[in-house]
């Protein structure tokens, strides 16, 4: 048995101890990568199916772990798309924890803030028409942001994470996952590169819901 799944057999701690199990650790394989030796370890929610992986480097069960809670954006890191900054957030953060030699990626399949793709894709339809991407998600019948931050806080006890200092400009992140049980030391900033079609994106972002993210004289999101 691998110490991965070792680790999973000795799950709940804390005020969490009691709580139901909602996710269990699938699968995990070693996963070479562009960026050096990971283990990519997959978990199932119970309830729907839907599969989450976490990228994990070194020995992760301990404090103050490198952790990156990442959402799934398929247009932006698949195919390329210039709305957001959610390829550049991804590679960033995967750079920081092969730098550090320790941590984890958290890759949620919370497509666009939890709506899915083809609802991001109908509050793009209302962006090109000049709403902003809050606005849009309201009008479509969305809250601002479906996204629940206990599945990660679960995946983190799984893999023996004992607290994190977290890779987010996302001030919701934070509090989400210290709400949801994961002890939080301290917070990594990420870069958020702007570009022509992003830019309103990242504006909207820090005076919506106050997004750390830094920013030149001029206002624009820093290219960093
Ligand atoms: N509904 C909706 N989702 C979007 C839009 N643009 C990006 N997303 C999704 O937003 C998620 C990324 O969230 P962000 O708020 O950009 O950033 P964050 O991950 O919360 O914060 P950081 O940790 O600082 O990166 C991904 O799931 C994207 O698919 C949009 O216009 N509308
Ligand atoms: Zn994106």
């Amino acid at each position: 048995m691998s110490n991965l799944v070792a680790v999973a057999g000795r799950k709940g701690r804390g005020a969490h101890e009691a709580s139901a199990a909602t996710i269990d650790l699938y699968a995990e394989a070693p996963l070479p990568t562009e960026r050096g030796l990971f283990r990519a370890v997959v978990f199932r929610e119970r309830r729907t199916g839907v599969e989450h992986v976490a990228m994990v480097m070194g020995d992760v069960a301990g404090e103050s772990v490198a952790v990156r809670v990442h959402s799934e954006c398929l247009t932006s890191e698949v195919l390329g798309s210039l709305k957001c900054d959610c390829r550049a957030q991804l590679d960033r953060a995967l750079d920081l924890i092969a730098a550090r030699g320790r941590g984890a990626l958290l890759y949620l399949r919370q497509e666009g803030r939890g709506i899915g793709l083809g609802n991001k894709i109908r509050a793009y339809a209302l962006q090109a028409q000049g709403h902003d991407t809050y606005e849009a998600n309201r009008l479509l019948g969305f809250p601002d942001d479906l996204r629940r931050y206990d599945v990660a806080a679960e995946m983190l006890r799984l893999l023996g994470v004992r607290s994190v200092e977290l890779i987010t400009n996302n001030p919701q992140k934070l509090s989400g996952l210290a709400e949801a049980g994961v002890p939080v030391r301290g917070r990594i900033q990420l870069p958020s590169p702007a570009n022509p079609f992003n830019v309103e994106y990242l504006r909207v972002k820090r005076e919506r819901t106050g997004h750390l993210i830094q920013t030149d004289d001029d206002g624009t999101a820093r290219t960093a």
